[in-house]
C-alpha cells in the first residue's frame, strides 16, 4: 500500500493504479463490511451505498493546510489512475477531516489524522439496483486477479445473523449538567457583550459496554430508522476504532458544477401523539430563537458560497423530523462560475455556524477553551472525492467512535442570545439518542 503524507504530491503521481469494475447485481454490499479487516468504510445516502475496504492508496494530513494538501496529493493519484468502468463504480477516496486541526495523539482519536483519505482495494456500490464490484491495484494483471478473487469471495455469501445493541454496564459524561450550565451562561455573556453572536458547544458522552459493538449490525438498524440520512462508518485501522454515525446533515456535495448544501439548524423533540407533534413543529416553525439561529446558518453558507458562484438559491424552510428531533432546514444550491474541486468548497464552508458559530474565529476559540473533550472527527467533513473533482460531504454529527468495549458520542447545541442551559442540556440529549438506541 502506497501511503502519502503531506506533501507527497510528486509520490502520487509516480504511482501507477489500475482501477477494474464488474457489475455484479447478486452482490450483497454487507457481506464485504463483515468480511473485510480494516481499513473499512461504509458510505450510506439516500442515492447510493458503498463499502469498501483495504487500501491501494492512502492520504493523510495535519494542520491548517490539511484541505488543500488532501486536494493536491488526490489530483496527482487520480492522474496516476488507469481504468474508469460506469460511474457509480469509478474508485473514488473516502475519508474525512479533523473539526479543529491538530487534533492530537494521546486522546481518543488516536489513529485518526486532521485529514485521512483511502483509495480502497474493494469498494461494492449499490445504487438504483444495481451492484458493482470495483477494485484498484498497482498491476493490471493483479487488479485483474483481485476482481475474480473477490468476486468469488463475496457471491454467494449469505447475510449473517444480526446481534443487538451490547448493552451500556457504565457512562461518563463531559461536561457534568452543573459545568454545562456555567459554560452555557459564559457564552451568553460574550453573546451579550457583543462578542460573539452563536456558539455551538458539544458535550461527549463516554460508554463502557458489556460487549463490544457490531458496527455492521448497528449501521443496518440505522439504515432502518434513518434511510433519508447518511449513514457512515470509518475504521482506519491499526487499533483505531470506528467512527459512525446517521447524520440529517450535508455540508457539500458537487457534481459538475452544481452545488447542493443546506441549512439545519434550530431543534425541538418530537411529540408522543401527532397533534403534539404538529404543535412542536409549529412552534418550532413560529420561533424568534430558533429562526435568528437557523438564519445565521444560512447567511453565512451564502457569503461563502457567493465569491465563488454565478448564482445561488435559497429553497423554502421546512421541518426536517427525524426519529428524536425535528429540525429547521432550508435547502441552497449554487451554480459555480468556474470549475472548482469539491475540497475547496468543503475547506470554504467548513465548520458552518451550525456546528462552528459566528464570527467563526471567536466561536472556534470559545469551542477550545470550554469544551474539555477532543471533538476528532466529531461535527466535522466526512464523504468522498472522485476524479474528475466531485464529492459528497455530509457533517458527522449524530456520530459515536467505538472501540472494542467503549464508545464516545458527541451532540451540541447551538447557543444564542435566547438560549436556556437546561433546554439546550435537553436538546443534546435528544441527539444523543439515535447512536445510544444503538448501544444500550
Ligand atoms: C451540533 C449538532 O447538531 C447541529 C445543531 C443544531 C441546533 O443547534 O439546533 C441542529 C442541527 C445540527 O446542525 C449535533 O447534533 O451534535
Amino acid at each position: 500500500m502506497e501511503t502519502l503524507r503531506g506533501d507527497d504530491v510528486g509520490a502520487a503521481s509516480e504511482l501507477a493504479i489500475v482501477a477494474r469494475s464488474r457489475r455484479l447485481d447478486s452482490l450483497s454490499p454487507d457481506a464485504l463490511q463483515r468480511v473485510a479487516d480494516a481499513p473499512t468504510v461504509v458510505w450510506r445516502g439516500p442515492e447510493e451505498s458503498i463499502v469498501a475496504a483495504g487500501a491501494t492508496a492512502s492520504i493523510s494530513a495535519d494542520g491548517p493546510d490539511r484541505f488543500e494538501t488532501v486536494r493536491e496529493t488526490a489530483t496527482a493519484l487520480f492522474e496516476s489512475l488507469q481504468g474508469d468502468g460506469p460511474r457509480p463504480a469509478r474508485p473514488r477516496l473516502f475519508g474525512g477531516f479533523a473539526f479543529h486541526d491538530g487534533t492530537g495523539t494521546g486522546t481518543d482519536w488516536d489513529g485518526f489524522p486532521d485529514a485521512w483519505f483511502v483509495l480502497p482495494r474493494v469498494q461494492v456500490t449499490a445504487r438504483d439496483g444495481a451492484r458493482w464490484l470495483t477494485v484498484t491495484a498497482d498491476t493490471p494483471d493483479l487488479a485483474a486477479e483481485r476482481l475474480e478473487a473477490w468476486q468469488d469471495r463475496l457471491t454467494g455469501a449469505t447475510d449473517a445473523e444480526r446481534s443487538g445493541p451490547p448493552g451500556i454496564v457504565d457512562e461518563h459524561r463531559t461536561p457534568s449538567r452543573p459545568d454545562w450550565r456555567e459554560q452555557i451562561t459564559a457564552a451568553l455573556a460574550d453573546i451579550r457583550a457583543g462578542r460573539l453572536r452563536k456558539v455551538v458547544l458539544a458535550q461527549s458522552l463516554s460508554v463502557d459496554l458489556a460487549g463490544p459493538v457490531s458496527v455492521p449490525d448497528a449501521l443496518s438498524r440505522l439504515d432502518e430508522t434513518y434511510p433519508d440520512c447518511y449513514r457512515f462508518a470509518f475504521a482506519p485501522g491499526d487499533g483505531a476504532g470506528t467512527f459512525f454515525g446517521a447524520t440529517p446533515e450535508t455540508l457539500v456535495s458537487l457534481t459538475d458544477r452544481t452545488v447542493r448544501t443546506g441549512a439545519l439548524a434550530g431543534s425541538t423533540g418530537r411529540g408522543e401523539t401527532r397533534a403534539e407533534d404538529e404543535w412542536l413543529a409549529d412552534e418550532l416553525l413560529d420561533s424568534e430563537k430558533d429562526n435568528h439561529e437557523h438564519d445565521l446558518v444560512v447567511e453565512a453558507i451564502r457569503e461563502q458560497l457567493d465569491p465563488v458562484a454565478a448564482r445561488v438559491t435559497t429553497g423554502e424552510r421546512s421541518i426536517r423530523k427525524l426519529a428524536t428531533v425535528q429540525h429547521l432546514e432550508t435547502p441552497i444550491r449554487a451554480a459555480l462560475d468556474a470549475d472548482r474541486h469539491v475540497l475547496e468548497l468543503v475547506e470554504a464552508l467548513h465548520p458552518t455556524p451550525a456546528v462552528g458559530g459566528l464570527p467563526p474565529d471567536v466561536a472556534l476559540k470559545t469551542i477550545k477553551s470550554t469544551e474539555a473533550f477532543d471533538r476528532g472527527w466529531y461535527a466535522a467533513p466526512v464523504g468522498w472525492i472522485d476524479a474528475a473533482g466531485d464529492g459528497t460531504f455530509a457533517v458527522a454529527i449524530r456520530s459515536a467512535l467505538a472501540r472494542e468495549r467503549t464508545a464516545t458520542l458527541f451532540a451540541g447545541a447551538g447557543i444564542v442570545a435566547d438560549s436556556d442551559p437546561d433546554r439546550e442540556w435537553d436538546e443534546v440529549q435528544l441527539k444523543y439518542r439515535p447512536m445510544l438506541d444503538e448501544l444500550e
